[in-house]
C-alpha cells in the first residue's frame, strides 16, 4: 500500500486508543482478548499501537470479543481541519498548565490558557465574576471565549478550565474543534499538587477534601474520558507525559512545523 496519508494515520491512531480504552475498561488482558477474539496478540498489539490496518472482519471480532459495537471501535471520521489545536482537559492539578506550555513550546504552537482569556474577555477576575452575575452567565464567556479561541488560531495548545467539560455546548465545541487530551491523576495526587501550589480554592475550610475531590473526579470522569486520548500524570512523571504527549499528537497527525532548511551541500 501506498504511504498514509496524514488522516488515514489519525483513523489508525484513533481506532487503536478506541481499541485500548474498551479492552482497559473490561480488564481484560490483551493475551485474554487473543483468545476470546481469536485474534493474534501480536496483531492486537499493532491494532493498539495505531498500526492495525487489519481486516474490518478481524476488528469486528475484537469488538465482539470486547462487547461493544463496531461503530464504536470505528468511531466518526477524522476532522483533520481540528487536528492543528489540541486541548487538555483534567481536574485542577491535573498537569493542563505545566504540560500545556511545555507541549506548546515543543510544536511551536501558542499555548493559550483558556481561563485567562475569559477574565480578559470579562475585564474581571473569574471568582468575582461568577459571585456577581453567577456560574450560567460564566459558563456563556467561556463558550464564547473558546469559539473565538478556535477560531482564531489554526494551531495551538490550549489548557480548558477543568470544569468546561460540565457545559454540553462547551465540551462538544473543543471536541469538534481540537485533538482533546485528559490529563488524568489519582484525588491524592491533585490534593498534594494543590496544596504544594497554595491553590487551596476548592479545598478551603473543608472538612473532608480528599473525599470531596474524589467525588469531583467521580462526576466528571465519564465526560473527561470521552476526550481523544487519556495519560496518566500519577504513573508518569512530568517528562514521560510530555514524551506520550507528543507521540499521540504526532499519531493524531499533527506535526510539529518543519525546522528550517539548513545550509546548501
Ligand atoms: N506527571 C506530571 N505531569 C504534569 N504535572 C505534574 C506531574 N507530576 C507532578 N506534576 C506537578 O503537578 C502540578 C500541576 O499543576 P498545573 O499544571 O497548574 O495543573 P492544572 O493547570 O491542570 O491545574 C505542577 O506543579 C507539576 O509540576
Ligand atoms: O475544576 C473546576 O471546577 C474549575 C477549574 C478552573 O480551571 P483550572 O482547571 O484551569 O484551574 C476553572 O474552570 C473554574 O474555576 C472551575
Ligand atoms: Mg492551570
Amino acid at each position: 500500500m501506498t504511504a498514509k496519508t496524514p488522516d488515514e494515520t489519525a483513523f489508525l491512531a484513533q481506532l487503536g486508543m478506541r481499541v485500548r480504552r474498551a479492552r482497559a475498561r473490561t480488564g481484560l488482558t490483551r493475551r485474554r482478548l487473543a483468545a476470546l477474539s481469536g485474534v493474534s496478540e501480536r496483531y492486537l498489539a499493532q491494532l493498539e499501537a495505531g498500526d492495525g490496518n487489519g481486516s474490518i472482519l478481524l476488528i469486528r471480532r475484537v469488538a465482539a470479543a470486547l462487547a461493544v459495537e463496531l461503530t464504536e471501535l470505528i468511531g466518526q471520521p477524522v476532522d483533520v481541519s481540528r487536528h492543528g489545536r489540541i486541548a487538555l482537559v483534567g481536574v485542577r492539578g491535573a498537569g493542563k498548565s505545566t504540560l500545556g506550555a511545555r507541549l506548546a513550546d515543543r510544536l511551536g504552537m501558542p499555548f493559550i490558557e483558556l481561563t485567562h482569556e475569559i477574565a480578559r474577555d470579562l475585564g474581571a477576575p473569574l471568582e468575582s465574576f461568577i459571585a456577581q452575575e453567577g456560574q450560567h452567565a460564566y459558563r456563556e464567556a467561556e463558550r464564547r471565549a473558546l469559539s473565538r479561541v478556535v477560531d482564531a488560531h489554526e494551531r495551538c495548545v490550549i489548557a480548558a478550565g477543568g470544569s468546561l467539560v460540565l457545559e454540553p455546548q462547551a465540551y462538544q465545541l473543543l471536541r469538534s474543534r481540537c485533538f482533546t487530551v485528559w490529563l488524568k491523576a489519582t484525588p491524592e495526587d491533585h490534593i498534594a499538587r494543590l496544596i504544594a501550589q497554595r491553590d487551596l480554592r476548592p479545598l478551603q475550610g473543608r472538612e473532608n477534601a480528599p473525599a470531596e475531590l474524589r467525588m469531583l473526579l467521580a462526576q466528571r470522569e465519564r465526560l473527561y474520558a470521552l476526550a481523544d486520548f487519556t495519560i496518566d500524570t500519577s504513573a508518569n512523571d512530568e517528562a514521560t507525559c510530555l514524551t506520550l504527549l507528543l507521540e499521540a499528537v504526532r499519531e493524531a497527525g499533527i506535526a510539529a512545523p518543519p525546522s528550517e532548511p539548513g545550509p546548501p551541500g
